[in-house]
């Protein structure tokens, strides 16, 4: 495999100033210990922050810095004090984090701080650009770096590109309220894979890219219109055996012994997390005072050992959470506690591995209620430090490690009652069930661990690649593109059928805005003036409309897909006899489904009816375009009508009506030369396999098609005409190009 480069906000190893000199310490979080758990398993280089603040001038301290961290396999982004401030407590830890987990009320939009976050992943981007060899494989982690897949996407075109997301994606509804939503979508993809925790993070991602960006999706797959982007889930592991293995160490028995002797006969319930409002401590707190009211029988029989890492702490909802949990933690051990019995044990500090695994091994039930948490890795390794099978873990449904650990007692972290009954049912369960339940979960919990997840993730990442590189075969490369500029200069006799809307013009939300604008208006006088050129617009919209617009063009005119077909100079003429008398049939039921769908609408055309929905919501115009398609095949089975999806509109027509017959008007007129065919939806298809096997045929946006090219994007084919009347122009022998043009033309072609 390539050199594996992983960036992402904080490294896997953190440096502070101690005393004036500088230590290296392990970091603290899921990311940090997951991902760093591997990484020296791989030919790999790790960028981020080593977590301390360097100033400008401090260069020398820089260099000391970057080469203890190179012997550690890391590369170290620079953050002054004001980036720390602005992006990683601002934008990062006061915007995404809270949004992103459904806080939305705690979350702050300031445009500065959005600013600098823009910056700061500028300055990931040129540190990955700094060290990046040509064939490295780049896996961006998490929400710090959510615009860094697309900035290194256009550095660096064919690099191999993923990102995983370690947090909740919340709902669109709520994701919604981000001002900058659509710059961060745009952001991630860049990537050729974005991975998340669970199903459901998959899903609300695609809705927020359907909803803001108006792409559609696949299988997982969005089409951005210049690149395919996969999606999937990835349920992060950890270093099971690492955790297995430690429980039974004898530091760390040496430890579990020390803890089991200061609490005696009571029974230990571990609350352990990074103090951060996600992880639900309060409720916690709350309801295991709850538990000691309701149930005095408790008190004195079981002590809460809760752990708080120290997280953020400059933060202000940070500060405040420590302050309430504070308080809580006197109030329930000023009310309860006895002189030999301090209900809650509080600790406030970073733990070292041995330590860790000890309270996990020590602890009779693990109680992991967070309020949103993207995974949660300290349930999985709790889990897999009980190797003689015994503990109970209490799990939050809130917390992506539910949906893989479903044999623990689940329960939602709102329902004060609910936690109090697991709590006691985990207290009082047998140790066989307790067996049972744990078996299960280690045995997924191994199999699915921290390599496996890595190795799922690079091999889909791989696959994505090369599936982008086939399909990008078909794009019109600059090369094609000259060859047919090239071929188009040399013929006597050119054909050119030019469908109209998402080929001429780009789509509006109302088809009648998408109106020629003079640089279409353009283009079409001065290829239909050029001797040799039969210019054909092909549209399926109605006749009147496309007179209006090119009525005073020499150029040939397809309405109606085919209905209605106009020679250069000449009358409109029906090349088909057609009936429209099935319309009365077909119109109700599309009246019905558009009273039920905001947004949608009917235009009727001689002899065609179109459902529109582009206006409408999404998921719900689907939805709808998919059941309309299933009544209209009953209904029209009698009937002499296809129907016919194409970019947000289902058409109903005469059968014998298409593109491709139309064009053949044309086509077998003559001995053409040079053929072109462009269109860019369902409807042209039939266009490009009536072609010859010689002519120019191109797809417009990058989906599967009959036709012999891709190009990339709407905004690439006036480009394409306007390169081809140039070279005309100069000759066919081809004079050199004016150097400005042709720069601005490869740009605009070229993929990703
Ligand atoms: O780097 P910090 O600001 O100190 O925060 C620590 C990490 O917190 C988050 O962890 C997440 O990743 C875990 C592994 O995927 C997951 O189990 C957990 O649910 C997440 O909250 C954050 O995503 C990391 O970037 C931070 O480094
Ligand atoms: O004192 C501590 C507390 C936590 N951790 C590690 O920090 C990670 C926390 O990850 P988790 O996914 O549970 O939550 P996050 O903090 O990333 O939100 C786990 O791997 C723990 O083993 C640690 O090493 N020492």
């Amino acid at each position: 495999m390539n050199r594996l480069l992983i960036v992402s906000n904080r490294l896997p190893i953190s440096i502070s100033r101690k005393n004036g000199d500088l230590r290296l310490q392990r970091s603290v979080g899921g990311l940090a210990t997951g991902v760093g758990s591997f990484y020296k398993s791989y030919e790999s280089l790790w960028v981020g922050w080593p977590g301390m603040n360097v100033q400008r001038k401090q260069e020398e301290e820089k260099d000391r810095i970057v080469d203890m961290l190179k012997k550690e396999q890391c590369h170290p982004v620079f953050l002054s004090p004001y980036d720390i401030k602005h992006y990683y407590d601002g934008f990062c830890n006061n915007t995404l984090w809270p949004l992103l987990h459904y806080f939305n009320l705690f979350a702050d939009y300031d445009p500065k701080t959005w600013q600098v976050y823009q910056r700061v992943n500028e300055r990931f981007c040129d540190a990955v650009m700094e060290v990046a060899r040509p064939d490295d494989v780049i896996w961006v982690h998490d929400y710090h770096l959510m615009l860094l897949p697309q900035m290194l996407r256009e550095r660096l075109p064919d690099a191999e590109i993923g990102y995983f997301h370690h947090i909740p994606f919340p709902s669109f509804e709520v994701f919604r309220n981000l001002p900058w939503g659509k710059e961060i979508l745009s952001g991630l993809l860049g990537a050729d894979l974005i991975g998340f925790h669970t199903y459901g993070y998959v899903r609300h991602f695609l809705s927020s890219v359907r909803r803001l960006l108006g792409y559609e999706h696949t299988f997982g797959e969005v089409r951005t219109g210049t690149r395919m982007v996969r999606t999937d889930l990835f349920p992060m592991g950890i270093d099971y055996h690492r955790f297995a293995d430690s429980a039974g160490s004898t530091p760390v028995q040496k430890e579990i012994t020390r803890i089991r002797h200061k609490y005696g006969k009571r029974k230990i319930i571990l609350s352990f997390d990074r103090l951060d409002y996600t992880k639900g401590i309060p409720l916690r707190l709350e309801a295991f005072d709850a538990l000691l009211t309701k149930k005095p029988e408790y008190q004195g029989k079981v002590s809460l050992v809760l752990v708080a890492v120290p997280s953020r702490t400059s933060v202000s909802s940070y500060q405040m959470l420590k302050k309430r949990i504070d308080e809580l933690v006197g109030r329930i051990n000023g009310q309860y506690g006895t002189t030999d019995w301090i209900p809650v044990r509080y600790f406030y500090n970073f733990l070292p591995f041995e330590t860790l695994v000890a309270f996990y091994s020590a602890a009779d039930v693990a109680l992991v209620t967070p309020l949103r948490d993207g995974m949660n890795l300290m349930a999985k390794e709790y889990v897999a430090t009980r190797t003689d099978g015994t503990g109970v873990l209490i799990l939050s449904e809130m917390a992506g490690a539910a949906e893989e650990l479903a044999e623990a007692v689940i329960v939602n972290p709102n329902d004060q009652d609910a936690v109090i009954e697991a709590i006691e049912a985990a207290l009082a369960m047998p140790e066989k069930e307790q067996a049972e339940r744990n078996r299960a979960m280690q045995k997924r919990l191994m199999r699915y661990d921290i390599e496996h997840w890595v190795g799922d993730f690079l091999n889909r990442l791989s696959d994505a690649r090369a599936v982008r590189v086939e399909r990008s075969e078909q794009i019109v490369t600059p090369a094609i593109r000259e060859e047919l500029v090239t071929d188009y200069a040399a013929g006597k006799d050119r054909l050119l059928l030019l469908d109209y809307d998402g080929t001429l013009v780009p789509f509006a939300a109302k088809p009648e805005k998408a109106v020629p604008g003079d640089a279409t208006r353009e283009v079409l006088e001065a290829l239909s003036r050029t001797p040799g050129n039969e210019v054909v617009v092909i549209s399926g919209r109605d006749r009147s409309t496309l007179d209006a617009w090119f009525g005073a063009m020499d150029l040939g005119i397809i309405a109606e897909h085919g209905v209605w077909i106009k020679e250069r100079s000449g009358e409109w003429r029906m090349p088909e006899a057609l009936s429209d008398e099935w319309k009365g049939e077909i119109y109700p039921l599309l009246e019905l489904y558009t009273d039920r769908t905001p947004g949608a609408f009917i235009e009727e055309k001689d002899y065609s009816l179109v459902w529109h929905y582009r206006r409408t919501e999404p998921l719900l115009g689907a939805q709808r375009a998919k059941d309309l398609k299933d009544d209209l095949l009953h209904l029209t089975s009698n009937l002499n009508v296809g129907v016919m999806e194409g970019n947000k509109v289902i058409e109903i027509k005469n059968n014998v009506v298409n593109k491709g017959r139309a064009a053949l008007n044309w086509v077998s007129r003559h001995a053409w030369d040079f053929i072109l065919a462009i269109g860019d939806d369902r409807t042209d298809e039939d266009l490009f396999e009536a072609m010859p096997p010689e002519a120019y045929s191109i797809k417009v946006g990058l989906s599967p098609s009959r036709a012999r090219f891709n190009l990339v994007a709407q905004r690439d084919v006036l480009p394409l005409l306007r390169r081809c009347i140039e070279r005309d122009k100069d000759g066919a022998a081809g004079k050199k190009e004016k150097p400005g043009r042709e720069k601005s033309l490869i740009e605009s072609a070229a993929p990703g």
